[in-house]
């Protein structure tokens, strides 16, 4: 059987990143797209040459030049710019708009078969932008962000409970930015609700909304200390998390950012929801039942993606 072929369009951080983890993996091979000449060549130079040392089978080329995305199976869309401190990932729309123009064009044009995950800020707006851009049926263009958050939610109430993270399994719906809603109810060590936890005297109800108000703003505490740029390890290995659940048809269930048509009272937007990702792409919406609490904070976060996809049709009239 051929080899996959996964396009990373954007060669950045995240871009190179991704790159090294899918091949270390030996998902397929690998083409990273820039529009900085010389450095997704560069880039797939050096990490070619991880290949002895690692001991992977991974072909990895760079490129200037969307023909050489044609036949990928997978792209992974990381173009655009991240944000500095000060900033909301909000403030990043206008520029990285016009980047979704371009990316989506080029997929249209060269790899309209391809699953699309998109990690670009802010999210759940480019998301969409990017499937309104390229054309391509919803279900196979997905946005990377709620298996992230929960890494972040995970990792902190591991750390709290003295846990080993494997046990932890947490969801965080919503859309990616301050109004994400990391859902307590549905969090476990071990299929132990988070609650039934606390009510054990484990935690505090005080430490626990902590820890839902560090995961809100995990994504800022780390471009707050890396000062330029912001996090990349997490959110490259959550991208590989959600491309391996398509290509090996494994049909997780994750928090994605997915194009919802009346699930969870929501239509005609992408947000934050759990879904099953196979070889169909998302291939379910599950709706859980939320509480009284998380269904008020989830309003809260699809009112604020409702408010950026006005200001996306307002800057780019095709959209509207
Ligand atoms: N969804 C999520 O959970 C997360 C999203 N992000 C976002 O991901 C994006 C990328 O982050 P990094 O890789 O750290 O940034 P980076 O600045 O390291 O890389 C971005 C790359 O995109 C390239 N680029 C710019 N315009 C382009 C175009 N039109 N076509 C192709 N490539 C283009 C740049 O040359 C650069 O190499 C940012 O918008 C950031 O906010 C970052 C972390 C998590
Ligand atoms: O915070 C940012 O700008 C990058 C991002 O989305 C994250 O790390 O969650």
């Amino acid at each position: 059987m051929a080899r996959k072929k996964i396009a990373l369009i954007g060669a950045g951080n995240i871009g190179g990143t991704l790159a090294h983890i899918a091949a270390q993996k030996e998902l397929g091979d690998i083409v990273l797209f820039d529009v900085v000449d010389g450095v997704p060549q560069g880039k797939a130079l050096d990490l070619s040459q991880c290949g002895p040392v690692e001991g992977f089978d991974a072909k990895i080329t760079g490129t200037n030049d969307y023909a050489d995305i044609a036949g990928a199976d997978v792209i992974i869309v990381t173009a655009g710019v991240p944000r500095k401190p000060g900033m909301s990932r909000d403030d990043l729309l206008g520029i990285n708009l016009k980047v979704m123009k371009a990316v989506g064009e080029g997929i249209k044009a060269h790899a309209p078969d391809a699953f699309v995950i998109c990690i670009t800020n802010p999210l759940d707006a480019m998301v969409w932008a990017l499937r309104e851009f390229s054309g391509l049926p919803h279900e196979k263009v997905v946005g990377m962000a709620g298996v992230l958050d929960s890494a972040r939610f995970s990792t902190f109430l591991a750390q709290e409970f003295g846990v080993s993270i494997r046990d932890v399994n947490t969801f965080v719906l919503g859309g990616h930015g301050d109004t994400m809603v990391p859902v307590v109810q549905y969090s476990t060590v071990n299929g132990i609700p988070v609650p039934d936890l606390v009510k054990m005297g484990l935690s505090t109800q005080e430490k626990i909304d902590a820890i839902v108000t560090r995961t809100r703003g995990g994504g800022g505490e780390i471009v707050g200390l890396l000062k330029t740029g912001s996090a990349f390890y997490a959110p490259a290995a959550s991208g590989i998390a959600m491309a391996e659940a398509y290509l090996n048809d494994q049909k997780r269930i994750l928090p994605v950012a997915a194009y919802v048509s009346g699930e969870y009272g929501v239509d005609g937007l992408y947000v934050g929801v759990p879904a099953v990702i196979g070889a169909g792409g998302v291939e379910k919406i599950v709706e859980i039942e939320l509480d009284e609490e998380a269904k008020g904070n989830l309003q809260v976060s699809v009112d604020a993606v409702k408010e950026l996809l006005v200001a996306c049709k307002g800057i780019d009239e095709s959209l509207a």
